[in-house]
């Protein structure tokens, strides 16, 4: 008799698991990373009083026979962890796993289970990375599924028919939540314990209702197979931090970052970018040293104009666009992988 076949690990021979293949449905795999959609709470009445990352996926996806009837859906536990935990590394073994998968000729779609606190983050450091045409969707819940009315399951089902349409291939990696579905790049936790979390100033792509996609936009900017970055060559990210701009604000912050090397700041800003009078010497003191200034804002909305409130070009520094500051931070991270010309990081925080 045959010795049985060690535990393959993720590298990029790995297959996906094998769904119950229907012939004729799509293959989605759904790749798990725990958050609320996972959690579990003490009572039905916990609906934001529970712990995160509980449940693991071949019981989320057990408890939702529904899914058959859309697609061939095989679950991969790929962490189970809260989302404010996430760190580069983990937003590194995802890329590459979603990567081996969407190069895999018997998978059609992607469902990345996800807190929701960071899940913009992911969802858009995908987005730069990953080089598919093949549907990538986020999906996550603001209630756990032991408590009444959970939003979870039908999250799952809208982001594994999102997964599973034709229609959603070559949009970017998506956002499927509440019964719309977004661009990653655009949406952003809006608001906290609602089920509406998810929105973007310029608003959804589409809709998904009953297991099916409606959609009236497309992303314009550049992502996925457009995107001059791959999950392939980047190997590490480099320390970018950030710092939030308030009144009284002290220099703290700022000297403790550059004493800690970091290779880029980005200044989550006051109104269009603004920064404080005693901070602006500081920033252009680590700049000297070479490090990447990057101009956002903390205002959710609207977006930072070049030279309006800080002379940029004077300064050397860039603009985040109307990326939040958290975005602002991948984008510069992996920008840094290639280049340290700011002209050139300027050139994509207007692309992406
Ligand atoms: N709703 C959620 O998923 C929140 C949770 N703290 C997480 O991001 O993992």
């Amino acid at each position: 008799s045959q010795a049985p076949a060690a535990a393959a690990p993720a590298t990029a021979t790995a297959p996906a698991p094998a769904p119950a293949a229907q012939a004729g449905k799509p293959n989605v795999v759904v790749l798990a990373t725990g958050g609320t959609i996972a959690g579990a709470g003490a009572s039905a009445v916990n609906s934001a009083t529970y712990t995160a990352a509980k449940v693991p996926v071949d019981k989320l996806l057990a408890g939702l026979p529904e899914l058959s009837n859309l697609a061939n859906v095989s679950g991969e536990q790929v962490f189970q962890i809260a989302s404010e935990s996430f760190t580069n590394k983990e937003l590194l073994t995802l890329a590459r796993r979603v990567n081996e998968l969407a190069k895999q000729p018997g998978v059609d779609g992607i469902v990345v289970t996800h807190g929701t606190d960071t899940l913009e983050e992911t969802g858009y450091f995908l987005n730069l990375v990953v080089p598919t045409d093949k549907p990538i969707v986020m999906v996550g819940s603001m209630r756990p599924g032991t408590a009444i009315s959970a939003d979870g399951a039908l999250n799952l089902l809208g982001a594994v028919a999102t997964a599973a349409s034709k229609d959603s291939a070559g949009k970017g990696v998506l956002v499927s939540m509440n019964d719309n579905i977004d661009s990653a790049r655009d949406v952003a936790k809006l608001t906290n314990i609602k089920t509406n979390a998810f929105a973007s100033q310029w608003g959804p792509l589409g809709m998904v209702v009953e297991g099916k996609t409606y959609w009236f936009r497309a992303p314009v900017k550049r992502h996925t197979k457009g995107s001059e970055f791959n999950i392939e060559q980047i190997t590490d990210l480099p320390a970018v931090d950030i710092v939030y701009g308030y009144g009284n604000v002290p220099a703290t912050a700022i000297d403790a970052l550059g004493k800690a090397g970091v290779k880029a700041i980005v200044h989550a800003g006051t109104g269009n970018g603004s920064v404080a009078d005693r901070i602006v010497p500081k920033l252009n003191e680590l700049r000297q040293k070479g490090v990447v200034i990057v101009r956002s804002s903390r205002v959710p909305a609207g977006f930072v104009l070049r030279n309006a409130e800080q002379p940029d070009d004077k300064y050397d520094w860039v603009v985040a666009h109307d990326l939040n500051p958290q975005k602002a931070r991948l984008l510069a991270a992996v920008a840094l992988t290639k280049t340290q010309d700011t002209k050139q990081l300027q050139r994509i925080f207007w692309e992406y």
